[in-house]
């Protein structure tokens, strides 16, 4: 079938991109992306608005013709772009390419909360899934690693799609060539620096000579693993229904009426949703399950990672962090900047965010406040209350933070996972949740939409 056939076909499968909704397009000018370009503009997805983003990494001397290249290509093609560009001065010594990748998605992710935007594509494709299932094979890990690359994902407030990866480098190219695409060749690609370079020129070449569907049987394999630790991870969250006292608290009793096999998998799938920030290896679920299995031994921990620590507790087994507390303390949110138009989930199952426009598509029961700000108060921040903090109220007096939750009996436990909205200046625009500061509009102001769910 035709490669933009395929592609439609893809994505009407898959359900992806739905009606006047905002893409960005991850494209680096390489044939991968022009080609993912190229079949977006053909495919005329309804009211897709496209918008490219480039990052200009600063690493090697032909990303100025790039850059040049896709500011004209946009621009006759009057496509919106962004153009991220890494600083060299920002480039570290070592894990030059990790930093470039995080650069990268945080800039993807700018530009995602500036349109407003549901989806970022990238062009990664069935080689590279070839590659990474072999990567991983290599350096051994969780099974679920094996998937290699998924078709999409969650990314910040929308998702990551994937929509190239079930084609073939070959059959991309094969694209680009009869098109007559412009792109750019990554000299970098043809080093053997890197095992991915290494396996791309060694490995491949081997076992496609082999056969030459092994690209389209790995696919295949990755689809399965994803499709059985789907359903499995399904079957261990109604186990763990049952097994579960509250979010951080298993019932040993329960969990031992479990298989070993069975056990081991239910504990791993515990962490995973209950501690996702660490990974576990099979010596520390070995020794949990030995813990918890050991009826002479009423009490015992087995120790993790950052200080966290799973402790039995005659019938229970719970996850506490340092100071003794259970993890709900430990998950509370870290303080950060709080980016505009985007969707802010916190740990106490609030979310927030700040607009500057009234979002379509608003959820019945989101509270909707309007702030007048300055250009000094932004950026606006969120972080955890201190003592002494207190913000305006109607009457033009103040009220202490602590005075507020005291009144609406926010229980200490709760009060943990208290966030404020303070702008730039310092100023306490809204305890989140509870209730929003009257800030008298001063000059030169705009109106802002706060919303909470
Ligand atoms: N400089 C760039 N600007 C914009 N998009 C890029 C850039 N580099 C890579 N991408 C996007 O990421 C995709 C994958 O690129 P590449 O294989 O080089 O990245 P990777 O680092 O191996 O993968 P990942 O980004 O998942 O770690 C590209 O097809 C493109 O969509």
């Amino acid at each position: 079938m035709v490669l933009i056939n395929q592609f439609s076909k893809n994505i009407q499968e898959h359900h992806w991109f739905d009606e006047k909704k905002t893409l960005v397009l991850a494209v680096s000018t390489g044939v991968d992306s022009m080609t993912m370009l190229d079949l977006f503009l053909n495919a005329k997805i309804n009211g897709l608005r496209i918008i490219v983003a480039y990052v200009d990494h600063q690493l090697r001397e032909s990303s100025v013709g790039e850059t040049k290249f896709i500011k004209e290509y946009c621009a006759q093609k009057s496509i919106d772009l962004r153009i991220g560009v890494w600083p060299i001065q920002d480039h570290p010594h070592n894990g030059v390419e990790a930093a470039a990748r995080q650069f990268r998605y945080d800039f993807f992710a700018n530009i995602m909360s500036e349109f407003n935007a549901d989806y970022l594509a990238t062009a990664h494709h069935a080689d590279d899934l070839a590659e990474t299932m072999i990567m991983k094979l290599v350096r051994g890990g969780r099974l679920d690693s094996l998937v290699g690359i998924l078709p999409e994902r969650t990314f910040g407030k929308g998702k990551l799609i994937r929509p190239m990866l079930s084609f073939s480098k070959s059959t991309i190219r094969q694209y680009a060539v009869e098109k007559r695409l412009k792109w750019f060749e990554d000299e970098t690609n043809a080093t053997d620096e890197n095992l991915r370079n290494r396996i791309r020129h060694n490995i491949m070449p081997q076992l496609k000579k082999e056969n030459a569907l092994t690209i389209e049987h790995m696919a295949d394999y990755s689809q399965q693993i994803a499709k059985l630790l789907s359903v499995n991870n399904r079957y261990l969250d109604s186990l763990l229904d049952q097994a579960e006292d509250s979010k951080f608290h298993l019932s040993i009793d329960r969990v031992l009426d479990f298989d070993s096999d069975t056990r081991l998998m239910l504990i791993q799938r515990w962490l995973e949703l209950r501690a996702p920030m660490i990974s576990i290896s099979s010596e520390q679920l070995q020794q949990i399950d030995q813990l918890l299995s050991n009826s002479r031994k009423s009490q015992g921990e087995v120790d993790l990672i950052n200080q966290l620590r799973v402790v039995k507790s005659y019938q229970k087994l719970c996850i506490l962090d340092k100071s003794q507390k259970s993890l709900p303390n430990y998950q509370k949110n870290a303080d950060f900047m709080v980016p505009l138009n985007r969707w802010n989930e916190m740990k106490n199952g609030h979310s927030f965010g700040v607009f500057t426009q009234m979002p379509a598509n608003i959820d019945t029961g989101t509270k909707i406040h309007e702030l007048s700000l300055s250009s000094t108060d932004l950026p606006l921040k969120c972080r955890s209350p201190k003592p002494g903090d207190r913000f305006q109220i109607e009457s033009g007096g103040h009220q202490k933070v602590a005075r507020l939750l005291i009144n609406q009996k926010v229980t200490n436990e709760e009060r943990e996972l208290v966030k404020l909205l303070v702008s730039n200046e310092g100023n306490v625009l809204a305890v989140l949740g509870y209730r929003v500061a009257k800030i008298n509009g001063h000059q030169g102001t705009n109106k802002y939409y706060l919303l909470e769910k």
